[in-house]
């Protein structure tokens, strides 16, 4: 969407940023945890931040068959944006946690090591899939959801997100593996 469709979505990411608490030293020591909770439990501002995602999941442009939401604050949001997309959800889920058969990727995040799994038959070959999450801050989390994707043979038109610590470089980091492969984040830090 055009800038001048929206002329407030500057000032309106601004005033989401404000309601993120920064929690310092959680889950360990040195991490500055942004808690998008205090961010949720207000009714307006969550219709906003999910109306905002909505926007920006629209101007990828491409028809989106699967919405691919990770485990588990990718759910929150995934979901709504499928909906208003006409797309279906799909859960990348921490270990041990889907039945049938799985696939798995093993990663590393900013506070530590995690594994993730899909179902085999949750996406088919060919269709169209868009990854959210909540943050990315090192991006080995969404290189993970990619490396996914792509063993199940979709076809991965984009990621999003609702914050990114560009100071990690997260999306430098999927981007060098997953060439041209666009990104849209709304609140930057
Ligand atoms: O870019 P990275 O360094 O990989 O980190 C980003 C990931 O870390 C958080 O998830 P977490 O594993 O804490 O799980 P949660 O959503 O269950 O809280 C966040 O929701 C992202 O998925
Ligand atoms: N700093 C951070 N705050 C919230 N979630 C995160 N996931 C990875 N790093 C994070």
């Amino acid at each position: 969407m055009a800038k001048r469709d929206n002329p407030n979505r500057e000032e309106t990411i601004k005033q989401l940023k404000e309601q993120i608490r920064e929690v310092p030293d959680f889950p360990i020591k040195g991490i500055a945890f942004q808690d998008i909770f205090s961010l949720l439990k207000s009714p307006v501002l969550l219709k906003t931040v999910i109306n905002l995602l909505i926007e920006d999941a629209k101007s990828f442009g491409t028809n989106v068959d699967i919405v691919l939401g990770l485990d588990a604050r990718g759910f929150l949001i995934g979901p709504s944006v499928a909906m208003a997309l006409n797309a279906g959800f799909v859960p990348v889920r921490k270990g041990g946690k889907l039945p049938g058969d799985t696939i798995s990727h093993s990663f590393e995040k900013e506070y530590g090591k995690d594994v993730f799994e899909i179902q085999k038959d949750s996406i088919e070959k060919g269709q169209n899939v868009l990854i959210i999450d909540d943050l990315i801050a090192t991006g080995g989390t969404m290189l993970a959801a990619c490396e996914l994707v792509k063993a199940l043979g979709g076809n991965l038109i984009g990621c999003q997100l609702m914050i990114e610590l560009p100071s990690l470089k997260g999306i430098e980091r999927v981007t060098k593996v997953f060439k041209g492969i666009p990104f849209k984040v709304l609140i930057n830090y």
